[in-house]
């Protein structure tokens, strides 16, 4: 695949990059046009791909995971991304609740809930937003009230992937009165109490493959010990995986994009005009070099802040600037590619159409580029 360099990867996350490449394209790609029209939720797709590690990336061995780096994570959303944007978001919500775990949970946490987590026995979600906060995380109505040895849980969660379909869930609720700075903590609920409700999924422009879902939380019980973290410190734990997130969902808009522009050269080298192949033509060329330039400075870009985040230096403003720079890059280079297909790229025959409706959304969840603006200035205007 020529738009992907392997320069300055370790022999490792070549390996890991070629085996994430092949699995997601014979496994994802080939169903990923009709699960755009049908929706259906990939049960057998998840169980294939999580046989052979990519369910777990983030869990260590020992669990079951398969322990991949941030940058080894990443690479392998990216290519899972290009093969169907909707999937490579439900992988990423999945994956990261077992990153969460790993970091914030006790070892009992860790011993009842990675194993499950890491076979794709149960699929993982994280219940932060809501209807009246998006951005605002801090505006968050949802409360957790102790109740002997139980929290009980009431609010509604918005915008929640694998909602639906989760066998484990954490949920960011309220312990604390409004207006105290500590007052929100994190707790893992089981989706199977009566308390936790699916009120819709969302009908969305595309990642079809990703339920999105609404949720109502109604007296829901949670056991005191499934507390993850002090009483009151979750907010933090929520914004870092905020932060690490945003690194995986500029490789989801790489691997969007870079499948756009690959359908663009195999487009523009087939497709004749003037009596020759349209990449002939020198205004066609430069928007292919102009989309491929794009692409790889986004990725560069992305593993250096995946390399940041392996490393454990700070690495805050370099998710915003990857998440920001690749998916403002991606609706730019999924628009040109509809563009070399003329009329073509507008219609479902070609994977164009579908690759522009799936990237768009990364201008907006794991933080919109606005709020990822308003990090960067935060962090340079504080240098
Ligand atoms: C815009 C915001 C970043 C604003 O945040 P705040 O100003 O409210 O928070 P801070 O004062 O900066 O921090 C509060 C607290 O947290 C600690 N913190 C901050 N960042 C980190 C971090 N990366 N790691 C650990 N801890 C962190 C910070 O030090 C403070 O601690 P102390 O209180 O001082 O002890 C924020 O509101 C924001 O990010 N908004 C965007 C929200 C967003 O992205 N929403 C989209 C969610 S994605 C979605 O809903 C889809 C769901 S999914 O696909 O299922």
């Amino acid at each position: 695949m020529s738009s992907v360099s392997n320069a300055f990867l370790s022999e490792q996350e070549v390996m890991i990059r070629e085996s994430a490449r092949r699995v997601a394209q014979e496994v994802v790609a080939v169903t990923a046009a009709q699960r755009d029209q049908s929706s259906e939720w990939p049960h057998a797709e998840i169980q294939s791909v999580a046989e052979l590690g990519f369910m777990g990336m983030l869990a260590p061995q020992s669990y079951g995971g398969a322990g991949l780096s941030f940058v080894e994570y990443c690479l392998a959303i990216e290519e899972f991304a290009a093969a169907d944007g909707g999937f490579a978001t439900m992988m990423h919500v999945h994956n990261s609740s077992a990153h969460v775990l790993c970091n914030f949970g006790t070892e009992e946490q860790k011993a009842q809930h990675l194993p499950g987590l890491a076979s794709a026995k149960n699929i993982g979600a994280f219940l932060l937003s809501e209807p009246h906060a998006g951005s605002d995380t801090a505006a968050i109505r949802t409360s957790a009230k102790r109740d002997g040895d139980h929290y009980v849980i009431n609010g509604s969660k918005q915008w929640i992937s694998n909602g639906s379909e989760a066998g484990f869930a954490f949920v960011v609720a309220a312990t604390g009165e409004p207006g105290s700075r500590n007052r929100f903590s994190l707790f893992i609920a089981d989706p199977k109490d009566p308390g936790y409700q699916v009120l819709r999924i969302e009908n969305k422009l595309g990642q079809h493959t990703a339920h999105t879902a609404q949720i109502q939380l109604d007296n829901l019980r949670v056991p005191a010990g499934n507390l993850v973290g002090e009483e009151g410190r979750g907010y933090g734990k929520a914004l870092s995986l905020l932060s690490d997130g945003r690194i995986a969902i500029a490789a989801l808009a790489i691997g969007v994009a870079r499948a756009a522009l690959e359908a663009a050269i195999r487009y523009a080298k087939d497709r004749e005009a003037y009596g020759k192949p349209i990449s002939a033509l020198q205004a066609v060329s430069f928007d292919l070099a102009d989309m491929a330039m794009q692409v790889e400075v986004a990725r560069q870009y992305m593993i250096y802040a995946a390399r940041r985040r392996d490393a454990g230096l700070p690495s805050d403003k370099e998710a915003s600037i990857a998440k920001l720079y690749a998916s403002e890059m991606a609706e730019k280079v999924c628009s040109a590619a509809i563009q070399v297909h003329g009329g073509y790229g507008y219609v479902s025959d070609f994977p164009v159409e579908r690759y522009y409706r799936d990237v768009r959304v990364t201008k907006i969840y794991e933080g919109t580029s606005h709020i990822q603006k308003l990090i960067i200035a935060r962090q340079i205007l504080a240098e």
